[in-house]
């Protein structure tokens, strides 16, 4: 089966959706987000989606967003930290170059702090990042080929750490 080329998971805040598109730009290929999938097909932004409609049916359309993404997308994808938690999109992943980023707290709750809001970091940040990354990081390392760490990083060498973890380097 082909599917993309490099699917990034991982918590929020940690460098999906900037490395990859970075990534796509270094593979000379495109780039894709679920979320912004979602966005796209709903006319709505995520935080709005999971205050008028609520967090399962996010998660429905999150769950749909990774199916169709994987099937025709051919490049890098990055998917929201909570895709896997859905165990048919873990058992999608599986075989898939797949790479956890990850990094600590501190680090994930200064970069969130500065961007859209996250709806599920909106109150008490710091011990509902600890409690998803918690709850979370088996289905990352489950379904993940490689793990990176983006603490301390720049994009750029995140990406050059993804590009290593999966030997895609051009000769
Ligand atoms: N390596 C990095 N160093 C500093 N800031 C970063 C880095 N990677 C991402 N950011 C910033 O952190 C925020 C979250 O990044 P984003 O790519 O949206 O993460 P994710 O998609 O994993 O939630 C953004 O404001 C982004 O510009
Ligand atoms: O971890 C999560 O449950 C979520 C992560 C977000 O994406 P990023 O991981 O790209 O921030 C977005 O899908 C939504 O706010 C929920
Ligand atoms: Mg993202």
């Amino acid at each position: 089966m082909s599917g993309p080329a490099v699917v990034l998971v991982g918590p929020m805040g940690v460098g999906k959706t900037t490395v990859g598109r970075l990534l796509a730009e270094r593979l000379g290929t495109t780039f894709r987000d679920t979320d912004a999938d979602i966005v796209a097909a709903t006319g709505k932004e995520i935080s709005e989606i999971f205050i008028e409609d609520g967090e399962p049916h996010f998660r429905e359309l999150e769950r749909q967003a990774v199916r169709e993404a994987v099937a025709d997308h051919p490049g890098v994808l990055a998917l929201g930290g909570g895709a896997v938690l859905d165990e048919g999109t873990r058992a999608l992943l599986a075989g898939l170059p797949v790479v956890f980023l990850e990094m600590g707290v501190a680090e994930a709750v200064r970069r969130t702090g500065l961007d859209t809001p996250r709806p599920l970091l909106m109150i008490n940040p710091r011990q509902r990042w600890r409690e998803l990354m918690e709850q979370r990081r088996p289905y990352y390392t489950e379904v993940a080929r490689a793990q990176v760490s983006a603490e301390g990083r720049t994009p750029d060498e995140v990406a050059e750490a993804v590009l290593d973890a999966l030997e895609l380097r051009k000769a």
